[in-house]
Order: structure tokens, then C-alpha cells, then sequence
């Protein structure tokens, strides 16, 4: 686990007038599991899509696998396949079957023959356990399924890299542990992953380092156990304090 896979420098984003990312460092290497955490609104999501330039940086430079995505002169399209990634909303086709949604992108992005396309689809629905949803429609699976049909899908197009943004945060709570044990099962088998997330326990158990942003910034970042564990920046502390023990900061 030595090779960067992920190399982002002075990354910059503004929404007009409001600067969301003010200079963002981050190197990931192949095979590292990156857990990003910190406070609504500072800035994690939008971090995540600048790294398949989901949105444009203002400034600074994302380079995957070898690949500038921040190049003018880029492929976009071909330089995202490489990179997955599982929204918090599922985003699938309502109106496709489950082997459908698994299939379209393989076809018209990588030009993948129908029946190839079909034998990855079915290999990846067997990784999440959904080997027998292949006929489904979305709407009859619970959350928690159409999530691992998501990771599925993204798994479908040989990506490098997967970008997860809070995959668990829509599921009813007792769907969410078939969600995280599926992500689990691909850190096992070596898969790169950045995960932003509020599942501190995931982070503590999965994460080689965890990352934590407030105002654009990262705060701090290190080992799960030095920054969820026993983190050194006040920041980090205060938030922590309030994610871990709701019930008791909402009442006091
Ligand atoms: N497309 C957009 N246009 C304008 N402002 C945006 C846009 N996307 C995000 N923002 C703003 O950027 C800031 C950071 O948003 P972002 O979603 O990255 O935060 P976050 O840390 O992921 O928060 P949360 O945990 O609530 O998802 C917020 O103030 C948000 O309102």
C-alpha cells in the first residue's frame, strides 16, 4: 500500500461569494480507506466531488490514478470511470429494472457488448447479496438494498477508486449494518475508498486514517484512534462531544 492513487493539492472551491474549500492537501494511496467526518457544512461533500469533478475546483489540482481531472484538456467522461461513487440518495433509474440500472453505464460509457455487461452486473449483485434482485424493479427494494444495488452499480465500471457521501444517512437504522458490512467486505478485499460519514464506530473499525474538516479546511487527520480516539485539536474534541453523545448535549 505505497503507490498514491488519489494526489489533490491546493484544492479550492467557491460558490460565489462563499469559499467552501479554502486549500485542501490530501494524497491517498492505493488500497487506504480515508473516512472524512466534521460538521455539517464544512465542506466534506463538496470535497468528495471535486475529486471526479462533480464540481469544478476554483483552484489547485485533483489527479487520479495517474490522470489530471483538473486538465483543460482532460477526458472527463473516461477519466471518471475510474472513480465510483455511492450517494446518499441511491440515484438509481426508477424506471429500470435492477440489472438494467447495473448495465446502462457499462454499455454507453464503456461500450461493454450486452451480455458482458450482464455477467458483471450479476458477479457484482452477488458481492452486495443481492443475487436474486437482478429482475427487480428499484421501488420494491427496501433502502438498504437499492444502497448496495448503488455500490453494485459503481462496482460494475472496474473503478480504482470509490467515493462514498454519508451512503447510510438515508436508511431506516436497523438497514444501515447490511450497508456498512458490504463497504466492510471492500476494504477487505483492497478496494481505495474516501468515505465521508457520521458512522464513527465504521470510521474507528475500517478507516486506515480519518480526516477531520471544519470551515474548509482539514483540522486534523492521523490514525482513527489518535483522531476519533483521543483527538488533538479542540475542534475535533467539541465536535466529537456533540456526534457521540446527542442526547445529552440536546439536553444540556
Ligand atoms: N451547489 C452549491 N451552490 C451553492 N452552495 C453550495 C453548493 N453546494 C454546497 N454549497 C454550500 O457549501 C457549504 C458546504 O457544503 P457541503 O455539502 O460540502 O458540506 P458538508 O460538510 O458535506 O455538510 P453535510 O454534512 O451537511 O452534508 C454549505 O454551506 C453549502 O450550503
Amino acid at each position: 500500500m505505497t503507490e498514491p492513487i488519489i494526489e489533490i493539492t491546493g484544492l479550492c472551491k467557491a460558490f460565489g461569494p462563499l469559499e467552501v474549500l479554502k486549500g485542501i492537501d490530501l494524497t491517498v494511496k492505493r488500497g487506504e480507506v480515508v473516512c472524512i467526518i466534521g460538521p455539517s457544512g464544512s465542506g466534506k461533500s463538496t470535497m468528495l466531488r471535486c475529486v471526479n469533478l462533480l464540481e469544478e475546483p476554483t483552484a489547485g489540482k485533483v489527479v487520479v490514478d495517474g490522470v489530471e481531472l483538473t486538465d483543460p484538456d482532460c477526458d472527463i467522461d473516461r477519466a471518471r470511470t475510474r472513480v465510483g461513487m455511492v450517494f446518499q440518495g441511491f440515484n438509481l433509474f426508477a424506471h429500470l429494472s435492477v440489472l438494467d440500472n447495473l448495465t446502462i453505464a457499462q454499455r454507453k460509457v464503456l461500450g461493454r457488448p450486452k451480455g458482458d455487461a450482464e455477467l458483471v452486473a450479476r458477479e457484482n449483485l452477488a458481492k452486495v447479496g443481492l443475487g436474486e434482485k437482478a429482475g427487480s424493479m428499484p421501488g420494491q427494494l427496501s433502502g438498504g438494498q437499492q444502497q448496495r444495488v448503488a455500490i453494485a452499480r459503481a462496482l460494475s465500471m472496474n473503478p480504482e477508486v470509490m467515493l462514498f457521501d454519508e451512503p447510510t444517512s438515508a436508511l431506516d437504522p436497523e438497514l444501515v449494518g447490511d450497508v456498512l458490512g458490504v463497504m466492510r467486505q471492500l476494504a477487505d478485499d483492497g478496494m481505495t475508498m474516501l468515505v465521508v460519514t457520521h458512522e464513527m464506530q465504521f470510521a474507528r473499525e475500517v478507516a486506515d486514517r480519518v480526516l477531520f474538516m471544519d470551515g474548509g479546511y482539514v483540522v486534523e487527520e492521523g490514525p482513527a484512534e489518535q483522531v476519533i480516539g483521543a483527538p488533538r485539536e479542540e475542534r475535533t474534541r467539541s465536535f466529537l462531544a456533540r456526534v457521540l453523545d446527542p442526547v445529552h448535549n440536546a439536553g444540556a
